[in-house]
This record gives structure tokens, C-alpha cells and sequence, in this order.
């Protein structure tokens, strides 16, 4: 089988392509895929780490007024589609499968009129613009959320799948940690703002950093996020502490062995991502959610909420977010393992680790 996956922008898409991508070559020996991305978004350098073949098309966001902004972008995004036309006669997939971000337009588009079998991936409970309007055109939508199959015109051709989380995470093991700087017999705390990371993260993290340094039961590992990594070593040498000196903690601006941080970790601090909920939820995470609070019709904090009341997470608004109250909640759970094994009991019970088969089993069946 031949197979195009394409999805952009941020983590949050990419990651899900690449499950599927390698889910569907666990399911069928041979399968080759290719993976259709920008040149500017994080996923060039993110699928570059994984040896998946990558190409790209030229594509940005349409500004919502009329002005030379607008004319400059659709010159792009028709380059972008016939780039995609030719890259569909070169590769000649059977199957095309978008998980959002602007690049998908351009690339499940040129698919649909080359009449190859077309799938998208939406994994919020609020769908994409770009989802919204593909949906009308590919053959299936798999989604993460029931709540948004109203969305969609043609609920027909909706199926509830969740969110594909990639094997690497499912299969990876407490001991994978150790080179990230967790222990087994640690409280192990990933801090993480999402795939850009979270600014007003970074900040609090300062007073929280302070706090735990040289701490003997804690291990704690900060992604920052690449814009904001020199802005917090920065700021902690603005306290007198030196960043390449904390002992128990490890800084760094990207993760991309995140499977292996994932299955040491006790606690994590984040945003409220679909994509990181849906991979703090297979493993059995307990988490401290502090929602961006400008995603689209405020879905993070939908997200985070669909966690909190089931117990499985508590929940910080980025507008209250201070360093104590992340310092208070990190004492609260490591110091009450009973209730620490409950919340990380809750979140198991939300994670859906069969999400990738349901959706390799609707590419499998839109072939037949
Ligand atoms: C601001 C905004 O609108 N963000 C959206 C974006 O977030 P974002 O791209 O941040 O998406 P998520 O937090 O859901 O997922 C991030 C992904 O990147 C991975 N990761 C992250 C950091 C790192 O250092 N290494 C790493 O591997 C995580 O494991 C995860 O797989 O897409 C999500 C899924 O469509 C949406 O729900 C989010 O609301």
C-alpha cells in the first residue's frame, strides 16, 4: 500500500500523521508512506528525526480580509495545489490522509480530484476551518469527540475513532526515562506548553524551578519551547541560579523522545492540547492542565474540563496561573499517593489506546 499523510503547523497535527503512518505499516508489511508537509512548520524538522520521507508544498492561512495580504497567500496556496497535483502523480498513493493544519488543504484537495480515496483526522471537540471545509469533499472523518460530528455537513460520513496516539508512546517504558533524568524512585515531573511551548508557563516555572532545586524526592524536566528557552535560562540567572547547574533538573526547548519522558513521568504540568490529553490519558497520567486561552472557541479548556470532572486532572486558568499554586498542586499529589493513584487511575479509564486501530481499520476498509 501507498500511503500520503499530511498534517501542519503544530505538534498537535503532526503527530497523529505520523501514528497513523506507522500504524498502517504495522498492519501491512510494505506499506511505504510519504509525508506531505511546509518547509516553514514544525513539522519539517519533527518528521526529518523520524526518517520518514518528507516533501513539501507551498501553503499559509488566508488573512479573513481583502487587501494584497490576501492576493499574496492564494498565489501561494494554488502553488501549494499543483506542487500537490504533481506530487500525487510521482508517489501515486492509494490512500490520502489529512490531520489538519493549513497544509492539508492544498494536498487532500489535489487527491479528491485525482479521485484517490481521501480521509481526514480532526482531533478537537471544535473542527478546523480547513477540516470543515475538506469534509465536504473526502470520502471519511475520523474524529476524536462525538461532540463534533454536528459540526461536519455531511454527518453521513463521520466516524468517532479518537485520537491516534503513536505506538512509540503506547510501547515505551518507565526505565526509557533515565537519559531525560527521571528515576524510578522519584516523584518525576514533565512540564510541557504544548509544541511551541507556553509562555506564561515559562514564567511561573521560575518561582516553581526555585523551589524544587536540589529537592532530593523530585526530578523535574521543563520543555520551554524554542522561543522560550534563552528568555527562561535568563530569567534564572536573574535569580542566581545557574540553568547547566540544577542537579534534579533538566531544561531543554524541545523534546522529540517524548515517548520516553511520557512513560517515567509521575505528574505532568501542560496545556490542554487534544493530542498531549490523548496521550496523558493512554498512559494513566495525572496532570495539572493550564489551558491556552485563545485556542478557537476556547477548546483547550473544553478539553481540560472533560479530565477534571472525571478526577483525572485539576485544572489552572492561564490568567490565575502563578508558580505557587503549580508548587502547592505538585506537593498536594506527591505527598497523597492515594490520591495520586486515584487521578492516575481516572485518567487511564479516559485514554482510548484503540484509537489507532479503529482508524488504520477505516483507511483498511475505504481501500476494499
Ligand atoms: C494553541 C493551539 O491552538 N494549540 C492546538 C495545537 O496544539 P499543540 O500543537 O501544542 O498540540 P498538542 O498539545 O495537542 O500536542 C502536542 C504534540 O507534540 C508533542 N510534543 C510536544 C512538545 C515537545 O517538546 N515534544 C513533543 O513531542 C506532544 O507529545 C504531542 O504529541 O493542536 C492541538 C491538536 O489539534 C490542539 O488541541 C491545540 O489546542
Amino acid at each position: 500500500m501507498k500511503v500520503i499523510v499530511s498534517g501542519g503547523g503544530t505538534g498537535g497535527h503532526i503527530y497523529p500523521a505520523l501514528a497513523i503512518a506507522k500504524g498502517l505499516q504495522e498492519a501491512e508489511a510494505g506499506t511505504e508512506v510519504l509525508y506531505v508537509g511546509t518547509a516553514k512548520g514544525l513539522e519539517a524538522g519533527i518528521v526529518l528525526q523520524t526518517g520518514v520521507p518528507f516533501r513539501t508544498v507551498t501553503v499559509e492561512g488566508l488573512p479573513r480580509k481583502i487587501g494584497v495580504r490576501l492576493f499574496s497567500s492564494l498565489l501561494k496556496v494554488t502553488k501549494g495545489f499543483f506542487q500537490a497535483m504533481q506530487i500525487m502523480d510521482e508517489f501515486r498513493p492509494d490512500i490520502v490522509i489529512g490531520t489538519g493544519g493549513y497544509v492539508c488543504g492544498p494536498v487532500v484537495l489535489a487527491a479528491v480530484l485525482k479521485k484517490i480515496p481521501t480521509l481526514i483526522h480532526e482531533q478537537n471537540a471544535f473542527p478546523g476551518i480547513t477540516n470543515k471545509l475538506l469534509a465536504r469533499l473526502v470520502n471519511r472523518v475520523a474524529t476524536t469527540f462525538p461532540e463534533s460530528v454536528k459540526y461536519f455537513k455531511n454527518p453521513g460520513k463521520v466516524v468517532v475513532t479518537g485520537l491516534p496516539v503513536r505506538p512509540e508512546i503506547l510501547n515505551a517504558r518507565p526505565e526509557d526515562g533515565t537519559d531525560l533524568g527521571f528515576a524510578p524512585d522519584r516523584f518525576n515531573v514533565l512540564v510541557v506548553g504544548g509544541s511551541r511551548g507556553a509562555r506564561s508557563i515559562n514564567l511561573a516555572m521560575v518561582e516553581v524551578l526555585e523551589h524544587f532545586h536540589n529537592h532530593a524526592g523530585v526530578r523535574l524536566l521543563l520543555v520551554t519551547g524554542e522561543s522560550g528557552y534563552h528568555e527562561l535560562n535568563d530569567r534564572l540567572k536573574l535569580r542566581g541560579l545557574d540553568p547547566a547547574k540544577l542537579n534534579n533538573i533538566i531544561i531543554r526547548p524541545y523534546l522529540h523522545n517524548m515517548p520516553a519522558a511520557l512513560a517515567a513521568a509521575n505528574l505532568i504540568v501542560c496545556r490542554a492540547g487534544a493530542t498531549t490529553i490523548a496521550e496523558i490519558t493512554a498512559k494513566g497520567i495525572p496532570s495539572i492542565l493550564i489551558p491556552y486561552p485563545y485556542a478557537a472557541e476556547n477548546h483547550q479548556e473544553y478539553n481540560a474540563r472533560a479530565l477534571v470532572d472525571k478526577g483525572a486532572a485539576v485544572m489552572i486558568k492561564d490568567a490565575e496561573l502563578t508558580g505557587r499554586k503549580i508548587i502547592e498542586n505538585v506537593e498536594l499529589l506527591r505527598q497523597d499517593i492515594q490520591l495520586w493513584h486515584k487521578m492516575a487511575e481516572k485518567s487511564k479509564a479516559l485514554g482510548r489506546p484503540d484509537a489507532l486501530q479503529n482508524i488504520v481499520k477505516l483507511a483498511q476498509n475505504l481501500l476494499k
